[in-house]
């Protein structure tokens, strides 16, 4: 493939429920303004893209059950493969990948910039996406454990651009403190933007910042990183009985402190309608999605170092109601 057809690709980074589905979707948002195509690469942790119903008409290719930056990095080359042939038929303008909330940007980077994918693909920017609410307390030592600290530093060091997300929850003062504390690990040269649910200037968003070397080139950069998130786990709850919304809000609440994490689709008791809610920076939110959408009730919560008789414990409350 000539340069010139090369398919630009912005990847997705930003630890758990920091922002990143939310930050894709306004981008796909400006994609349909512009008239352009986009493909969408999805990585999840769980076995199962809970958040399917909010690209019902475009072209997403998911990465399920793993993390990109581990086991599925060869994955992820197939998965370009595939696209590069099916764009023979259906031609892409560009590509969004998402890694999960504790993928590595490095890696999926270390991917792109290898042969042949070099030639097809031409990585714009990497966007890491923070949640400036608890961005103190995820890089504090009492209350988050070394390996989030790590990852986080990583994800930011790697980006091109840095988005401070959900500023509406921070107070300004604090935000400074953030800022100062960011700048501290990445320097004072490296772009970082204040955001809302991911509202940025789209002309900041789709800047190209990347400058591509080829791995194996003199001044790549590329380092291998150590698996860090051995002790993460993606937690699967089915056959779920409707739920008092209330309720299942304070069960989030009280999930073991672990528990970083939630997703999932609920059946709200005496509603005829089934709720996708997102559980992220200690708040519940909910949408109703359609019925037609043929989803079943099913939970997903991500966390590390948990105890498995507490959470199980904690699970139960909610599979067998009083
Ligand atoms: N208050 C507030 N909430 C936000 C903001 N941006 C996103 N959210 C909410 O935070 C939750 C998580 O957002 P997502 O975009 O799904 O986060 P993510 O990074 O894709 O999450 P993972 O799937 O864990 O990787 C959702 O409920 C969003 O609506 C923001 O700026 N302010």
């Amino acid at each position: 493939m000539e340069n010139n057809t090369k398919i630009p690709v912005y990847v997705i980074s930003g630890f758990l429920g920091s922002g990143k589905t939310t930050v894709l979707l306004n981008m796909l948002e400006q994609c349909k303004k512009r008239g352009q195509q986009p493909g969408i690469i999805l990585n999840e942790l769980g076995e199962e893209n809970v958040e399917s119903h909010l690209f019902e008409d475009k072209k997403v290719f998911e990465l399920l059950n793993g993390c990109i930056c581990c086991t599925l990095q060869e994955d992820l080359k197939k998965t370009l493969d595939e696209l590069v042939t099916e764009m023979e038929e259906r031609p892409l303008d560009v590509l969004f990948i998402e890694g999960t909330g504790v993928a590595n940007p490095l890696e999926i980077q270390e991917a792109l910039l290898s042969k042949p994918y070099i030639d097809q693909f031409e990585v714009m920017s990497i966007i890491t996406v923070l949640d400036s609410s608890h961005y103190l307390e995820f890089q504090s030592v009492f209350s988050s454990s070394a390996e989030v600290r790590k990852l986080m530093q990583e994800q930011m060091v790697c980006a091109s651009l840095l988005l401070l997300n959900k500023t509406d929850l921070v107070p300004p003062k604090q935000l400074d403190k953030v800022k100062q504390k960011i700048a501290k690990i990445v320097g004072q040269e490296k772009q970082m933007v204040n955001s809302h649910y991911g509202k940025v200037e789209p002309k900041i968003l789709f800047e190209k910042r990347f400058q591509s070397i080829a791995i194996g080139e003199q001044h790549s950069e590329i380092t291998h990183h150590h698996h860090h998130h051995s002790t993460l786990q993606a937690l699967k709850l089915e056959d779920l009985p409707a739920i008092q919304q209330k309720a299942f809000e304070k069960w989030l609440l009280q999930l073991p402190s672990g528990i970083l994490r939630g997703k999932g689709i609920i059946e709200i008791e005496n509603s005829s309608q089934l709720y996708s809610f997102q559980y992220a920076s200690k708040k519940a939110q909910f949408v109703p999605i359609s019925a037609s959408s043929n989803k079943k009730p099913v939970i997903i919560l991500i966390g590390m170092g948990l105890d498995n008789e507490q959470l199980n414990a904690h699970c139960k409350q909610l599979l067998q109601p009083k």
